[in-house]
């Protein structure tokens, strides 16, 4: 199998400016290796860092030490030394991130939210609102709100339209971050399928699952963060 994704000897502390600088160790130590086709869900107890570790990978949060190398565009690259146009271009081409909430442009109808990252790559608007049509449908998002703006939208509404934004590219790697955390188990089981499906058709991904049956139907193994955990102690450097 081909690996697309790894970190060595990665390393998160927090430093908290407006507290005089005092700075929270998160984890440290992290070595994964990701290949095509596989799910690796993170699992520790709530504050362990996981939703950390994934905004790392994503290069939201900036890594403490350590390296990120990802498989992009036939080449390797480091994400944690990449400049931001580098990153953007991953983002675009690779890399899919869906994270608990939905952060949409204030009037934008939920279709054209969804058709975005296929508007991004170059296709057609028809076509790319086509498209979302079938993942918002797929997701059961009752056809009155395509044209909404999913700002007033319920919870579970929401993380819908942000499954469907995160999943409509078929990006080669996808980190999901409790992308079942609002939805019923109806939809749930819908969440489960597109990830097999995701899986199936070579796509590698890194999810928090907090629901043991998703978990178990999805994830071929498990990281436990709490492993690399630093020592809750914070430390102040003055
Ligand atoms: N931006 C930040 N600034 C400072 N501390 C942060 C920041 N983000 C997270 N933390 C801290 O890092 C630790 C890990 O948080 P994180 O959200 O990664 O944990 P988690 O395992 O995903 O938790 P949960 O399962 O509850 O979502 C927590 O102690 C949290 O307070």
């Amino acid at each position: 199998m081909t690996p697309v994704l790894e970190a060595a000897r990665l390393a998160k502390s927090f430093v908290l400016h407006g507290r005089g600088g005092v700075e929270l160790p998160v984890f440290a130590g992290v070595d994964l290796q990701l290949h095509a086709g596989e799910c690796l869900a993170l699992t520790g107890r709530s504050g362990s860092g996981k939703s950390s570790l994934l905004r790392c990978l994503y290069g939201n949060y900036g890594a403490s030490s350590g390296a990120i190398r990802i498989r992009h565009r036939g080449r390797w690259l480091d994400l944690a030394a990449a400049a931001p146009r580098e990153v953007i271009d991953v983002r675009r081409h690779t890399l899919g991130y869906v994270s608990q909430f939905l952060r949409a442009i204030p009037r934008v109808p939920a279709l054209d939210v969804v058709a975005e990252p296929l508007r991004r790559l170059g296709q057609d608007a028809d076509e790319a609102r086509a498209q979302a049509g079938r993942w918002l449908a797929r997701l059961n998002l009752p056809e009155h709100l395509w044209q909404l703006p999913p700002a007033t939208f319920s919870g579970g509404e929401q993380q819908r339209v942000n499954i469907a934004h995160g999943l409509i590219a078929q990006l080669p790697v996808l980190l999901l971050d409790e992308p079942t955390a609002s939805l019923d188990a109806a939809n749930r089981r819908v969440v489960v399928d597109l990830i097999r499906e995701a899986c199936e058709r070579g796509a590698a991904v890194i999810g928090i699952f907090h629901d043991d049956e998703v978990r178990t139907a999805v994830a071929d193994r498990c990281l436990d963060v709490e492993q690399h955990r630093c020592a809750a102690n914070l430390r102040n450097p003055t």
